[in-house]
C-alpha cells in the first residue's frame, strides 16, 4: 500500500490521480491534499476519501508534505511557485511523482542534485512515455530523444494570422483536456519548450540531441532511438492516467487505467515538423536550456505573467512570445550562478519587467 499525498489535488491532474486512486484501493491511501485557493473543492475531495491533513497555498503545501508521511508526493500545483513543495518533497525522501514541470525547469541543478537515484519520477505524458522506454537499453546507447508536439489549436497558421486569436480560441486543445496556463502553452509551443528542457534534466541527454516532432494525434507520447538505428516508441489513446498512475506505482504498471488503442479501426498517425517561424517558442527555449543558470526561470517566470495578461486582455497573442522574447534578451545572469537566493531574483525580476511590458 502506498501513502500518497497530491499536491494540486483540485486541478486537471489531482483530480484525475484521485479517480486511480480511488478505483485502486488495495494499492494507493491518501493521506495529504493541497489546493492553491479553492479550499470548498479541496475539502469535499478530503471528505470523501476520508483524508485529514490539507493545506492551501505553495508554503503551507511545503509544510503539509515536512509534516505528513508518505511514500509518494505528487506535485501537480501549476507555476514555478511549486519549486518549495518539490523541493521539499525530495528532502522527506519520499518519491516524488512530478507533473510540475515548472520547479524542476526552473530549479534545474537545486533539484537534479537533491534527487537521489530513481526518486523523482516523471508524469509528464511525454517523460513518462521515455522513461518507459529507456527500459529497453543502456543509457550510453541512446542516440537521441524524440518528443512528440500536438501543435495545438493553431498548428498550420502564420504568425501573421495569429494576431487576432483569443483567449477561447487559446484554450480550445485538439487532443488534451487540461488546466489554463498549460493549455495555453500548447499553443504557442512554450509548453514543448519547457518539455525540452524537462527532458535534458531528467535524463542528462545534450539539448543537441533533443528533437520535437508535431505529431497531431497525440497517440505517440514519444521515443528514444538507440544507436543501433532502433527506435521505441511508447503509445496509447491521450490520456493521463497512464503516467499518473505510473508515477504513484512505479515501475509497477496499473491494471486497466487506461483504454487500449484499437487496432481493428482504420486511423492514421502523422509526423511533420515544428514550424519555428510560426511558433518562436521551441528554438528560444532551446537557447535558455543551454544558457542554463537562471534563464529557463527567467523565460517561464515572463511567460506565466504574459499568459495571465493575455486571458486579463491585457496584451494580444503574439504579444505573449514578444514579452518573453525581450525579458530573455534583457536578463543579466547573477554573478554568484544559481541558488535559491539568486534564482527568487531573477524570478521578481523577470515578473517585474514582464509586467511592465502589459501595461
Ligand atoms: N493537465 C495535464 O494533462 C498535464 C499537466 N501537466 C502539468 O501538471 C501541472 C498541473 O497542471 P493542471 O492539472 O493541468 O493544472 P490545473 O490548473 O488544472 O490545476 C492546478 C492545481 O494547482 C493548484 N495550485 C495553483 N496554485 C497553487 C499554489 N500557489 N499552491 C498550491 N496549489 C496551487 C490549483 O489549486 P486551485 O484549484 O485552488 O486553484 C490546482 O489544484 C502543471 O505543471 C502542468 O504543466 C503536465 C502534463 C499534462
Ligand atoms: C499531456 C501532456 O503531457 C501535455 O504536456 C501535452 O503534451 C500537451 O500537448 P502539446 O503536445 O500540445 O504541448
Ligand atoms: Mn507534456
Amino acid at each position: 500500500m502506498r501513502r500518497i499525498i497530491i499536491l494540486g489535488s483540485t486541478g486537471s491532474i489531482g483530480r484525475q490521480a484521485l479517480e486511480v486512486i480511488a478505483a485502486n484501493p488495495d494499492r494507493f491511501e491518501v493521506v495529504g491534499l493541497s489546493a492553491g485557493s479553492n479550499r470548498e473543492a479541496m475539502d469535499a475531495q478530503a471528505e470523501a476519501f476520508g483524508i485529514e491533513f490539507t493545506a492551501l497555498g505553495a508554503e503551507e503545501s511545503q509544510q503539509l508534505v515536512r509534516d505528513v508521511e508518505a511514500d509518494v508526493v505528487l506535485n501537480a500545483i501549476t507555476g514555478s511557485v511549486g519549486l518549495g513543495p518539490t523541493l521539499a518533497a525530495l528532502e522527506t525522501g519520499a518519491t516524488l511523482a512530478l507533473a510540475n514541470k515548472e520547479s524542476l525547469i526552473v530549479g534545474g541543478d537545486l533539484v537534479t542534485k537533491l534527487a537521489k537515484p530513481g526518486q523523482l519520477v516523471p508524469v509528464d505524458s511525454e517523460h513518462s512515455a521515455i522513461a518507459q522506454a529507456l527500459r529497453s537499453g543502456e543509457h550510453h546507447e541512446v542516440r537521441r530523444l524524440v518528443l512528440t508536439a500536438s501543435g495545438g489549436p493553431f498548428r498550420g497558421r502564420s504568425r501573421e494570422s495569429l494576431a487576432s486569436v483569443t483567449p477561447q480560441e487559446a484554450l480550445a486543445h485538439p487532443t488534451w483536456d487540461m488546466g489554463r496556463v498549460i493549455t495555453t502553452n500548447s499553443s504557442t509551443l512554450v509548453n514543448k519548450g519547457l518539455e525540452v528542457i524537462e527532458a535534458h534534466l531528467l535524463f542528462g541527454v545534450s539539448y543537441d540531441r533533443i528533437d520535437v516532432v508535431v505529431h497531431p494525434q497525440s497517440y505517440v507520447h514519444s521515443m528514444v532511438e538507440f544507436v543501433d538505428g532502433s527506435t521505441i516508441a511508447q503509445a496509447s489513446p491521450p490520456s493521463m492516467k497512464i503516467p499518473i498512475a505510473l508515477g504513484l506505482d512505479w515501475p509497477h504498471r496499473v491494471g486497466g487505467v487506461g483504454a487500449p488503442i484499437d487496432w481493428t479501426v482504420a486511423s492514421e498517425w502523422t509526423f511533420e515538423p515544428v514550424d519555428n517561424e510560426a511558433f518562436p517558442a521551441l528554438l528560444l527555449a532551446k537557447q535558455v536550456g543551454m544558457a542554463g543558470g537562471t534563464y529557463p526561470a527567467v523565460y517561464n517566470a515572463a511567460n506565466e505573467q504574459a499568459v495571465d495578461a493575455f486571458h486579463d486582455g491585457r496584451i494580444g497573442y503574439l504579444d505573449i512570445l514578444d514579452i518573453v522574447e525581450r525579458v530573455v534578451d534583457q536578463h543579466e545572469a547573477p554573478s554568484d550562478g544559481l541558488t535559491l537566493e539568486s534564482l527568487a531574483e531573477a524570478e521578481r525580476w523577470a515578473r517585474a519587467r514582464a509586467d511592465s511590458l502589459t501595461l
